[in-house]
């Protein structure tokens, strides 16, 4: 399925760590003793979630199911091998449609599953996130773009 969308949300390495950041803050008093980073996205928000709360049990279940924007069924690569429990924090960076949120879910019901962005449409899946994205949006993830030169508005057609 397409999820081409109209809108573009752009979003800096620093806005993203500001952001998680705040997650952080938001988890300090939950006593979470794992983390489970959703490979790949996941695993830019697990490492500064495990920093700033002192986590040093952190693993990974590797998932595949966008190329690009186009989504396909959900593929597990490489299952994850810490245990359910209610300290286990399951990480992931968004949660557009709620289809990768909910094989995670399935797979880990005990566990807080928290996202840095989140659409309304997998919204009920997450137990905690930062941002409300609409859902004709497609989020530019950091890790996706580089720097680049922007011509003066002047001087374009
Ligand atoms: O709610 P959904 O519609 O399922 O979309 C959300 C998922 O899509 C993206 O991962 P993707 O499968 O593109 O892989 P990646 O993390 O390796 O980039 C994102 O990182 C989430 O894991
Ligand atoms: O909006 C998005 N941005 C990046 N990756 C994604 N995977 C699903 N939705 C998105
Ligand atoms: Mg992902």
């Amino acid at each position: 399925m397409s999820l081409s969308k109209n809108k573009q949300f752009y979003v800096s390495w620093e806005a993203f760590h500001r952001a998680t950041k705040e997650l952080a803050h938001q988890l300090l008093e939950g006593g979470y003793t794992g983390i489970l980073a959703v490979s790949r996205g996941g695993l830019v928000p697990a490492a500064i979630l495990a920093r700033e709360l002192n986590i040093r049990l952190v693993d990974s279940i590797c998932v595949a199911s966008y190329e690009y924007n186009q989504q396909g069924s959900l593929q597990v690569l490489k299952q994850a091998s810490i245990e359910d429990s209610e300290k286990l924090l399951v990480v992931d960076d968004l949660v557009d449609t709620g289809e990768t949120a909910k094989v995670l879910r399935s797979l880990f019901p005990k566990a807080y599953f928290v996202t840095i962005y989140a659409k309304p449409q997998g919204k009920p899946l997450v137990d905690k996130y930062i941002t409300d994205i609409e859902q004709d949006t497609w989020i530019q993830l950091p890790w996706d773009m580089e720097l680049a030169y922007s011509q003066p508005l002047a001087e374009k057609g």
